[in-house]
């Protein structure tokens, strides 16, 4: 019999493929994790959880920490430890208690005195602690960036963080392949901000729910790793899971060298295996996005959600040109919201303050465009006048001794932007970092959301040299003006109106579940149901549910940064919708449906516009739910993220149509109680009308139905997990950590061990 031919695969593909430990049927794969980013933020509540069941981390060699989020960005000269030097008690207890976490388990940290402390995905490439061909997971969503090495790299919630830390594995499905190509020459003056803020306002902040994404064409393969870190990190603002490019000489020259890339033969090795990640010629992906270079030109967002793009030569759009209701008053909510008039030109709009940082924008090559436009502003140019306050935060302490070596922070300083220590500072305003209620910011983050910089802030997402660009001049300004560039070159100026960027998305919504329930344990291997559980158990919920009609909730909306300082799962029902709830100017309650009656006791939610939760990847956003009372989401699509993190938490993600969602929406808002039968996979009315069936993952739906834990099923795997990595060793040796002084670092079972990094 002739050998089967090998079936063409995707990079995807081929990273997923390497990685399973276990897999039964068509049920989830257990897929083994190569490195683990870990933060303040998102941990807390993971270590409690090892050590609550006395567990250790299981790869210390293969985990990493630092503190990012939470931590002031001011001068550190007098600092002696985070304790004395943080302000702000939350910040403070969460930041100490990563530095108590990380020595109790054994942990690789980078603290406050570390040069090498920086945001989390920026340390893991500078580090080297990044590679091609593997699996990263850190509990942040923009952990897509690293996908830019051609590695699977997702962010996750903090029980998936647990999760990881004690198996070094993660229960997942396959993503869908999706594939977005942009060929042809980019105009002068267009980066790579641009060119993803484009993509995102073409296919939508869902347009990638479900898919993992390849990035391919020629613009992408002649960018540097730099630029391809910022495409790979807003992938998740496209709702990807992940994003990703095929490694290349690019990429091995940009890690040649770093302290824990392997070195010598080991290196030989490992650049030969990562040759070989690329898709095949004939591999078929699920999606197929075209784009030409050339109708890129320098974009901004006007909006509070990242798909709302614009041309910088562009105008604001008008609501009326809307016929879609839901859509229509989004886009009045946005306008609303970021104080912006249709038909207004985007260059005319005047901001109050700058922000150039970010993991999608804080890098070497970022604070070099920002200042050659500071340069080539004029020797004498400055801040504008109207602009309150300017800021250039380097992505780690690494970047900003390199950038003073350039002397970048001299040209910054003398036009009068602030230079800072490294964090996330104003990108989502955790920690002093902030706008006012009403500010209006030019920042090269990656989240427009509502109150994402600080209660009441309005966010334009651009390119570090926007940014610059808007600093001097005092408004969104096109670029192309400073950089000299030949502004009659085709398309350089035409004026685009908004409303031809905000197309629907181009791409087909993810197919539902096609398997029913009845059938699933015909096809996979369902654990028993009397398998260790530690979850609440999830069969019938009856009750109130309140109506809610906004498309791209985001978990910025469900529950705001301040609350996510806690150090526990519970106590956050008053965090739900905060800025919804609350007035940010008078702090008053508003009419937000959660503050009326019958709902303030609503059990369910009924979202009509698609992708709620949509976002970060904070699980905060399902424990303020489940505070609040509500342990079942019905909408027409989710945020990946958002539906595994309340999964985790014994909480019921319903996905349905969008004409099903408004159904049920009428009920809800004629207050009747809804019941959402999980066994039956229906949601019972409380009226005459029939119920609406639903589908259901087969293995989820038996999880929930007897409270199974992820853990506890994994560690019921541990055999599997041990021969995996005998093999890994033997395959892919330079994937066992080693540390600074190329000593292996042993695997750490029971005890937790320090490490000499
Ligand atoms: C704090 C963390 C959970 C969050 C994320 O997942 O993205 C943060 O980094 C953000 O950018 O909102
Ligand atoms: S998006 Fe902002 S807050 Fe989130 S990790 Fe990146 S810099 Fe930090």
């Amino acid at each position: 019999m002739p050998a089967p031919v090998p079936k063409p695969r995707t990079l995807y593909d081929k990273i997923w493929d390497d990685h399973i430990v276990h897999q039964d049927g068509e049920g989830p794969a257990l897929i083994y994790i190569d490195r683990h980013l870990v933060h303040e933020v998102t941990s807390p509540q993971a270590f409690e959880g090892l050590r609550a069941a006395g567990r250790p981390v299981r790869r210390t060699d293969c985990t990493l920490a630092t503190v990012d989020h939470n931590i002031p960005t001011t001068v550190r000269k007098n600092f002696t430890s985070a304790s004395s030097f943080i302000e702000e008690p939350d910040s403070r207890a969460q930041v100490v208690a990563l530095e108590d976490n990380v020595k109790e388990f054994g942990v690789t940290y980078f603290g406050m005195s570390d040069r090498r402390q920086g945001i989390v995905h920026i340390i893991g490439p500078e580090q080297g602690f990044t590679l091609p061909g593997i699996t990263c997971v850190c509990g942040d969503s923009h952990t897509s960036t690293h996908g830019a090495f051609g590695s699977l790299a997702f962010g996750i919630g903090t029980s998936e963080v647990e999760h990881v830390l004690a198996t070094q594995t993660l229960l997942q499905k396959k993503a869908k392949n999706m594939r977005i190509t942009v060929d042809g020459q980019l105009l002068e003056g267009v980066t790579s901000k641009d060119v993803v803020l484009h993509i995102i306002g073409i296919i939508g902040t869902a347009g990638g729910t479900g898919c993992v994404v390849e990035y391919a064409g020629s613009v992408f393969r002649g960018f540097s790793m730099e630029a391809r870190m910022s495409v790979c990190n807003m992938s998740i603002e496209a709702g990807a899971r992940a994003g990703m490019v095929a490694p290349d000489d690019v990429t091995f020259e940009y890690l040649r060298g770093r302290p824990l890339v392997p070195k010598g033969e080991a290196w030989d090795k490992a650049v030969a295996y990562w040759r070989s990640l690329k898709s095949d010629d004939d591999a078929k992906f699920d999606i197929e996005v075209n784009i030409r270079a050339e109708d890129i030109v320098p974009t901004v967002t006007w909006g509070t959600s990242p798909q709302d793009v614009a041309p910088i030569t562009g105008v604001v759009p008008n609501p009326a040109n809307y016929t879609d209701s839901v859509k229509r008053s989004s886009v009045e909510r946005s306008l609303k919201y970021m104080a912006l008039v249709p038909g207004t030109r985007i260059e005319d709009i005047v901001i109050d303050k700058v922000f150039i940082g970010s993991c999608t924008n804080s890098r070497i090559e970022d604070l070099r465009s920002a200042a050659k436009v500071v340069l080539a502003a004029g020797p004498d140019a400055k801040v504008a006048p109207n602009v309150k306050y300017a800021m250039v935060v380097p992505g780690s302490g690494i970047i900003k001794q390199h950038a003073e070596a350039e002397g970048l922070d001299v040209i910054f300083k003398r036009a009068g932007f602030d230079w800072r220590e490294a964090g996330c500072s104003m990108c989502l305003g955790m920690n002093p970092d902030q706008l006012s209620p009403g500010e209006r910011c030019a920042s090269t983050s990656n989240r427009n959301f509502e109150g994402r910089q600080g209660a009441g802030g309005r966010t334009h997402l651009l390119s570090p040299a926007m940014a610059a660009a808007a600093a001097i001049s005092g408004k969104l300004t096109d670029v192309r003006k400073y950089l000299g560039v030949d502004m009659n070159q085709p398309s350089s100026l035409k004026v685009v109106k908004a409303d031809e960027f905000l197309t629907d998305p181009v791409l087909p919504s993810p197919e539902p579940a096609s398997t029913a329930a009845s059938t699933a344990a015909a096809i996979i291997d369902l654990p028993p149901a009397e398998t260790p559980s530690g979850a609440e158990k999830f069969t019938v919920l009856k009750g109130i549910a309140a109506p809610l009609n906004i498309e791209n909730v985001d978990t910025d909306m469900i529950i705001p940064k301040q609350f996510l300082k806690t150090l526990k799962r519970t106590g956050l029902a008053n965090a739900l919708f905060y800025t919804l709830r609350k007035d940010p100017y008078t702090n008053e309650d508003t009419d937000f449906v959660l503050n009326r009656e019958p709902y303030t006791k609503a059990k369910i939610l009924v979202v009509t516009g698609k992708n709620f939760g949509c976002g970060s990847s904070r699980e905060h956003a399902p424990w303020s739910l489940s505070d609040f009372g509500i342990r079942s989401v019905i909408a027409p699509s989710f945020g990946d993220i958002f539906r595994n993190n309340a999964l985790q938490n014994g909480m019921l993600p319903v996905v349905l149509p969008e004409a099903d969602c408004r159904t049920l929406a009428e009920d809800a808002a004629a207050g009747l109680e809804l019941e959402v039968d999980l066994e039956r996979q229906e949601i019972r009315r409380t009226n005459e009308n029939p119920a609406i069936p639903f589908e259901a993952d087969p293995f989820r739906r038996h999880c929930l139905l007897n409270g199974l834990d992820d853990i506890a099923l994994t560690l019921q795997k541990e055999s599997a997990i041990e021969e995996f990595e005998q093999r890994r060793s033997a395959v892919w040796p330079w994937l066992d950590g080693f540390g600074y002084q190329g000593k292996k670092i042993p695997v750490a079972q029971a005890k937790a061990r320090k490490l000499e990094w």
